[in-house]
């Protein structure tokens, strides 16, 4: 199916009533809805251009209608477990947050308070339909885009670090790590999450709009479906995005002017992304914008509505025709109609029964269990408590998270057992295409050896727990479903204090932060950041992908400057990689960091690997050392596939080692093809280069637009390609090596 685009004029505000109308509704034929866009060529005022849309609402719409219309049929899909995405896009002024929040009044209210109401409305329906059978729950998330960061919404601002949360890419869709998900009982929670949170937004007044969003607003509604059998996932994305703004109308100032240029720049790409789909090409330039990374347009799953907000005054008349452009060709985008899988409840599994010997992972509770709001989960905590108290047999033990929506070779549909069980969540549907082999996954899973660690990934929404976190290599047990968040807590401390005073020793002794143990401690950064990805491809050990999940957490902790609870997480991975030097020291640093912050100090603090210097120095080397970290932080947001590719490069050309003469004249056709790759500037091609990740390659780039300008940004040998700051060294010559191994 593809996306469904729909258009809608905003009736003129109070001080535009005078203002020349340009844009108007009109329909195929008399007495049917409008789906034409009508606007007069603005070099010939005489000639009109036409453009047709699935939809067109006029100047008079309602926001009820236009949710009726365009957002109520598809909450039955979303309930049979696909995702939905909507998103609201034009130029600043036209509507967006007036379609997509609205206005405080019942009528005015936009898409998303109509959504969640919805939402609530039929979980309640299904709820009473099954007699409790089905149970439904709704946890939300709100982040938006600002400046090409990522801000978590809920989280309040004083929070945030300056970078934003990265983005990872894991199982075909783009996650943003370490953001928060709020579990939401009904109406007036959610009203009040919102209206909160919305208070956390980058909005200010510009000459064009007084309340003008300056980012991308995405809310991320999670409905949580719960039989007998399993357990069906499903995703609402309301995405209000920041409108475009043409700068010599807006006389903004300089801040308001860098907002521009990011949502301009983003706006742009994701109207390349629509060209190069629309066109068929084979890049599509998701990866230049954090939006057009996240929205993934083409590439969702499920259903996607794109509203196109329209001012209908002569004075956007270029603007106007410009979103019209981008949106008519968004039509040509198909989406996969694929639903989420159900994620089957297990029979209780014991040890002896594992005939594959693979350990599988506990039910973990939420990562964010302390978001969630004491009052509005403590009804459902004691239900919790009390279905724990209860025999084992009488519940399953596990859930097994292994819900895609990627899309699969379809194989003849065969209905699984749950779709079409009377307690069930979706009969067989003849139009909806149904994720590939369903049955397949359920007796992989069954032998207990299929894809374990999709059971428990973490999702950056859940808090790794290992039952046995001193012994590892013992296969985890069952873990119980319901776990409070004080219980979680108690849990953390009394694992922390345990691993805490048998690591004691070892974590104070300078000799263990001396001595190197290079099989493990290079790799940790690495493996954490291609962790994901091999996660979803099953490669990985489990007692080891457990501890760098630990360690993922850490990071994620550290970043948000949470140092209790990242050092809570290092311990919890240190049993894992017993005696691993670079743990243990980070272990020290923090530990050494908090003591000081408990004594009132900064963190200016030496970790004493050498003694005698002087405490300017001692906190200079810290400095020095506290950037290199960020710097690891950093590079978490580089792509996992970039890295998985140029290793297996690495290995390629290590075997191959050449010699690239200094004096590269005459070039071979091998350096010459190195050079034209770096002359496209096309990142991708650049990335495709052995040791060149995204940032390497976007900094190549940007040296080649800036600096070599009076070159037209052109090397003609690679002697100048070696003078580039970032490209000396071994640089060259890897990526030389890799294209001739590649070649070979
Ligand atoms: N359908 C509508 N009915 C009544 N008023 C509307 C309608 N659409 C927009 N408005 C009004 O137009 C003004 C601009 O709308 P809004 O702020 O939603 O624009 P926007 O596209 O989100 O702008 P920006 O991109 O700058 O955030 C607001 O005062 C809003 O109330």
């Amino acid at each position: 199916m593809s996306v469904r685009v729909v258009a809608r004029i905003r009736p003129l505000l109070e001080k535009e009533l005078d203002k020349d109308i340009i844009v108007h509704a009109a329909s195929t034929e008399d007495g049917k809805p409008s789906t034409l866009v009508k606007i007069p060529s603005p070099k010939n005022g005489a000639e009109e251009f036409t453009f047709a849309f699935n939809s067109v609402y006029d100047q008079q719409t309602s926001q009820e209608e236009l949710f009726t219309a365009e957002v109520a049929p598809h909450l039955k899909s979303l309930f049979q477990g696909l995702d939905i995405t909507l998103f609201a896009y034009g130029v600043t002024g036209t509507g967006k947050t007036h379609t997509m929040r609205g206005g405080m009044k019942l009528a005015e209210r936009g898409v998303i308070p109509r959504l969640l109401s919805g939402v609530f409305r039929r979980s309640k329906k299904i709820t009473k339909d099954t007699d409790g059978a089905t149970s439904v729950s709704v946890a939300l998330s709100y982040y938006e885009i600002y400046n090409d960061k990522v801000f978590d919404l809920l989280e309040a601002p004083e929070k945030r670090t300056p970078a934003g949360l990265p983005l990872r890419e894991a199982n075909g869709k783009t996650h943003v790590v370490g953001l928060s998900e709020r579990p939401c009982e009904d109406l007036k929670d959610f009203e009040k999450l919102y209206i909160e949170s919305n208070l956390n937004r980058v909005t200010a007044s510009t000459k064009l709009n007084a309340h003008s969003s300056r980012s991308h607003a995405i809310l991320r509604v999670k409905v949580t479906q719960v039989t007998e059998e399993g357990v069906l996932e499903s995703i609402a994305s309301a995405i209000d995005l920041a409108g475009s703004e043409d700068n010599r109308r807006t006389d903004n100032g300089k801040e308001r002017l860098v907002e521009s240029a990011a949502i301009n720049k983003s706006l742009f790409v994701l109207s390349q992304c629509v060209d190069a789909i629309s066109r068929g090409d084979r890049r599509i330039p998701f990866r230049e914008s954090k939006m057009t990374r996240i929205l993934s347009l083409g590439q969702n799953n499920g259903i996607t509505v794109m509203i196109l907000n329209l001012a209908p005054l002569r004075s956007y008349h270029l603007d106007t025709l410009s979103s019209l452009n981008v949106s008519s060709r968004a039509k040509r985008i198909e989406v996969r109609e694929i639903e989420n899988e159900i994620v089957y409840k297990q029979v209780p599994r014991t040890n002896s029964g594992n005939v594959s010997g693979v350990a599988r992972q506990p039910l973990r509770p939420l990562v964010n269990a302390h978001n969630i709001h004491a009052g509005a989960v403590a009804a459902k905590e004691k239900e919790k408590e009390k279905e724990k108290e209860k025999p084992a047999t009488d519940k399953p033990v596990k859930l097994f998270n292994v819900y895609t929506d990627r899309s699969k070779p379809v194989v003849p549909a065969k209905p699984t057992i749950a779709m079409t069980s009377p307690t069930g969540f979706r009969p067989a549907n003849t139009t909806v295409k149904r994720a590939a082999v369903p049955v397949l996954k359920r007796s992989e899973t069954e032998s207990g050896i299929a894809r374990p660690s999709k059971i428990t990934r973490p999702s950056y929404t859940s808090l790794p727990m290992p039952s046995k976190p001193a012994q590892p290599s013992v296969p985890a047990e069952p873990a119980q479903p319901a776990i409070s968040a004080d219980l979680i807590e108690a849990m953390v401390e009394k694992k922390v204090a345990e691993i805490l005073a048998s690591r004691e020793a070892a974590s104070r002794s300078q000799e263990a932060l001396v001595q190197p143990q290079p099989e493990i401690s290079d790799a940790v950064q690495k493996r954490l950041d291609a962790l994901e990805r091999r996660i979803e491809d099953g490669r990985h050990d489990d007692s080891k992908s457990e501890g760098l999940r630990f360690l993922l957490m850490a990071r994620q902790h550290k970043e948000r400057g949470e140092d209790a609870s990242a050092l809570k997480m290092y311990e919890m991975a240190l049993p894992y990689f017993p005696g691993q030097v670079k743990l243990l020291a980070k272990m020290e640093r923090l530990k050494l960091k908090l003591a000081a912050k408990a004594q009132g100090k900064d963190s200016g603090i030496d970790i004493g690997h050498e003694s005698g210097s002087s405490t300017v120095s001692r906190k200079k080397k810290v400095h020095r050392q506290t950037e290199s970290e960020d710097c690891d932080a950093s590079e978490a947001d580089d792509d996992e596939e970039d890295y998985s590719r140029n290793r297996k490069k690495t290995k390629k050309a290590k075997a191959l080692k050449l010699d690239l003469p200094l004096d590269d004249t005459p070039l071979t056709p091998h350096m010459q093809e190195l050079l034209d790759i770096i002359n496209s500037k096309d990142l991708s091609a650049i990335m495709g280069l052995q040791g060149f990740g995204p940032k390497k390659a976007r900094d190549l780039v940007d040296y080649l637009a800036v600096a070599r300008e009076e070159e037209d940004g052109t090397i003609t040998s690679l002697a100048q390609l070696r003078a580039i700051p970032g490209m000396g060294g071994r640089a060259v010559e890897r990526a030389y090596e890799g294209l001739v191994a590649d070649r070979a």
